[in-house]
This record gives structure tokens, sequence and C-alpha cells, in this order.
């Protein structure tokens, strides 16, 4: 599909309602625009709108409506299935300058928050509060609200916290007509009717634009404690996660499982890191416990030591500083830039039941090893929310092109294996334009379905970012 080019008269009204400052046509201007991280997708858009209040979003898409233009939105554009990019000519609306927080309430314990907040100043806000806003991701320095809100994004303490949707209680969107659903509601209880809030979050911004969010806060706990395991198999991290928590309970924040060969692309790659056990092992655990109480250090520590009795660890070593806690997350974080300088890579973010795991990783492995020899599985993730990155490196020395001409191939073979353990394709990136026609194979019929009627009510035009997800 090959979006008409817009007359130059259109254009104009589409300038005028955000003012020529905020609209951007200059090729070396829109560029950031149009690409995306991994560099899978080179988007291209004749322009870039950049509302600064909700109202603009509103007139863009009563005008997008009128004239039947399609829009596509974007925040920080840290998206992983290319959900941000224009793929057909579409103008983009960004909404990085929605960026106040208009609202903390601490007695309350929620902040309300605009699209364009970027998610790292909402952390900020929340401490200043002395509370928390529990969603952590790698790209929490330039991803925003709008986004994680609008891709329903996972992150490092899901297991404990929630993803997007459970730290939300309310919702400003825009609608494609242009009409302004005031969802600002604080209340937990609110039994009047359907969970509107819940169909625009995942959405990815194809039935409305969030232009605010009413965000929960949690009390900052007193005590944080990090700790890095070596061990020899998932099948001894799954009965770790299970022992955790059974004596942790909801302390236990973030359970994260890395492969040695993540590890090996963290330190090789990322910014001067050391491996935090001298191991080798094969596989390693990062696990936090973050508790209201003075007790996470003894937690840990006695979890730690009978997993080591028990021979369940190998080794461990808590962080004995705040330093060293961040050496950890980084090492963490950089797992998934450190796979660009290692050659083309096959991304798989998938999920199964947590129990499935370990099985999953055995039959991946010898499925992906028989198809491509020599293929990397840089195996790594959420372990306590069943959710792995099974993403794939090519064979040292392949050649990229001819590797990742082979991505639908491989992915097949993955996804096959995550659908009899019944798991789902997309854990927690979404469906963007990346996985959009592998969705109509692989989601039941009915749903489906139901999300196209979904998608037809409140967007029967198509013009909020056509041709992704559905
Ligand atoms: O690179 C990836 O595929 C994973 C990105 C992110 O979800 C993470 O958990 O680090
Ligand atoms: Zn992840």
């Amino acid at each position: 599909m090959t979006a008409a080019p817009l007359s130059d008269d259109l254009l104009a009204r589409f300038r005028a309602i955000v003012g020529d400052k905020h609209a951007v046509s200059g090729e070396a201007d829109k560029a950031p625009y149009l690409v995306e991280e991994r560099g899978l997708y080179q988007g291209r858009t004749p322009l870039v709108l950049r509302p600064g209040s909700t109202d603009e979003v509103a007139a863009i898409c009563k005008l997008a409506s009128e004239t039947r233009t399609p829009l596509v939105p974007q925040g920080g554009n840290t998206g992983l299935v290319g959900g941000q990019i224009p793929h057909h000519g579409e103008i983009v609306i960004s909404l990085r300058r929605l960026d106040k927080i208009r609202e903390v309430d601490a007695a309350s314990s929620t902040m309300i928050c605009e699209a364009g907040v970027i998610l790292a100043n909402a952390h900020t806000a929340a401490e200043q509060a002395d509370r928390i806003f529990p969603l952590w991701l790698g790209s929490e320095g330039s991803c925003t609200i709008g986004g994680n809100l609008s891709t329903n994004a996972g992150g490092i303490a899901a297991l404990s916290y929630g993803i997007a949707r459970d730290l939300v209680l309310g919702l400003e969107v825009v609608l494609a007509d242009g009409r302004i659903l005031r969802g600002l509601s604080k209340l937990k209880k609110d039994n009047t009717g359907y969970d509107l809030r819940n169909l625009f979050i995942g959405s990815e911004g194809t039935l409305g634009i969030i232009t605010a969010a009413v965000l929960k806060l949690l009390p900052k706990p007193r005590t944080v404690e990090t700790a890095f395991v070596g061990l020899a198999s998932p099948q001894a991290a799954l009965s770790l996660l299970n022992r955790a928590q059974a004596a942790a309970g909801a302390t236990l924040t973030s359970f994260e499982l890395i492969s040695d060969v993540a590890v090996s692309f963290a330190v090789k790659h990322g910014p001067s890191l050391r491996a935090p056990l001298v191991g080798p092992y094969r596989w390693y655990v990062l696990m936090e416990i973050s508790s209201p109480r003075e007790d996470a250090r003894t937690l840990i520590e006695d979890i730690l030591s009978a997993a080591m009795e028990d021979g369940l660890a190998d080794d461990a070593v808590i962080a004995a500083s705040l330093e060293q806690r961040k050496m950890f997350w980084t090492l963490r974080e950089v797992i998934s830039p450190a796979q660009k300088p290692e050659g083309g890579s096959i991304k798989h973010d998938v999920s199964v039941p947590v129990a499935a795991v370990p099985t999953f990783l055995t039959d991946a492995d010898a499925a992906v090893a028989k198809l491509i020899p020599g293929a990397r599985a840089v195996a790594f993730g959420h372990l306590g929310d069943g959710n792995i990155h099974y993403n794939v490196s090519q064979p040292v020395g392949a050649d990229k092109a001819a590797y990742l001409a082979r991505w639908h191939e491989m992915n097949e073979v993955v996804h096959a294996i995550v659908l009899k353990h019944g798991g789902s394709i997309s854990a927690e990136h979404g469906i963007g334009f990346l996985k959009r026609d592998e969705l109509a194979h692989v989601k039941d019929p009915v749903a489906l379905d139901l999300m196209r009627t979904l998608k037809r009510t409140l967007d029967p035009l198509d013009i909020l970012n056509p041709g992704k997800v559905v």
C-alpha cells in the first residue's frame, strides 16, 4: 500500500495547526523520526507534526478524518516492531512536546503525565514525592509514557509490579475523529461499564492517541538488594525462582535469566563492564528484592545460601554498593544493543508458561542448530514472567544480509515451539508492522475478528497507524 501524495494545500492546513516551528519537513530534520533502533525499517513522510497540546492533537485528527489522511503516532521512537514508523508516507505525529507532568498527588499515590514525558523523568518526579513509578526499561532515558502505554510495555520489574496496563488508572485519549475521551480518573474502583482504558493501552496507536495518563505510584522500598547468580541450567533457575518467591513473595521484584552468550556480548561491547562472577557459568540470574522493611539483605542471603547448599546455584554475588548494583543492571541493559556489533540478529520476544521455559529453550536450541548450524542463540529475559528474548545472532563470519533473509523461516520454527507450549509470539514488544501478518495466522480467529471490529468501529476511515497490528 502506498499513500497518495498529499497536496501542498493540505500539508499547509496541517502545518497551521501546530505552527511552522513545530512542523518538520526538511530532510535532515525528519530523518530521526524515520529510522528505528535496529535499523530494520526506513520510513518516509512529507511532514512530522509536533503538537504542543491535546487540543492540537485533536485538531490534527479531525482534519485527518475529514481528509482521510493517515497518521502515524510516535513517542520516543524506541519501539522494536516498527509500529512507530511511517512505512507508506503517512504524516508522523510526534507526541514528544506533550511533556508536562500535570500533577503528582502523593497522598493518592498518583501522577498525571502527558504522553511525551520521558519515562526516566516520570521516575524522578515520583522519587521527589518519595514514591516510585515501577516501570523500568532499558530505553527509559528516551522512551515516553505514551509509547509505554500504547505498547503496554513490560520491563524488568513486571514480576512484582505488573506491566504498563497494571500501572494506569485513567487515560486521556484523542479519537480518530478528533473527539477527546477525558478519562483522567484516579479511581481504582469504577464499575460503570466497559473497560475502555484497557482498549487503548496496548493498541499501538491504532484505536486512539493517548495524550495523558493517571499513573499509579507506589511507596519507595526501604531496602533493595541485588544479586548475580551463576547456575547450570534454566531448570535450576526455575527452581530458584520458585524458592525465592516462596521466601520473598511480592518483594522479589526482578528475576532475569541471562545466558552465557548474552553476558559475553555485554562484557565485550558494553561500557567497560566486568563479568560479576569468575565462572564462567552456562546461565546467570539477576535477581532483586525490594522490601518495605529492613529485611531485603537477610532474605536474599538466606535464599542464596540455601540454593548453594542444595546445589541449585553454583556461585552468587550480592551487590556490595549502589555502584555495583548499577553495574549489574547496566550489564543486563546493554545485552540488547550489544547484539548489533555481532552481525545480524533474528529476534523472538516470546512468552510461555513459566514452568515451560526450560523445555522451550532446549527445543528452540535444537531447532535453530538444525536450521542454521553455527547460529548463536542469545537467550535472556524476564524468567519470572515466562518472557524470553530468544534472539539468534548470525554464525561468526556469515553474510549478514543472507542470514537476515532467513528471518521468517527462523521465526516460523521458533514460534511453532512457542505455540506448542501455549505461548505468545509477542510477549512485550507488541505486533507493530513486524508481526502483523504472522498475528493473522496464530491468533484465535474469533479474537482477531473482534479486534478488527473494534478497529473499524473506532477508526472507520483507517487513519490511525494504518497497516499496524491488524
Ligand atoms: O533486544 C531485545 O530483543 C530485548 C529488549 C528488551 O525487551 C530487554 O528486555 O532488554
Ligand atoms: Zn524485555
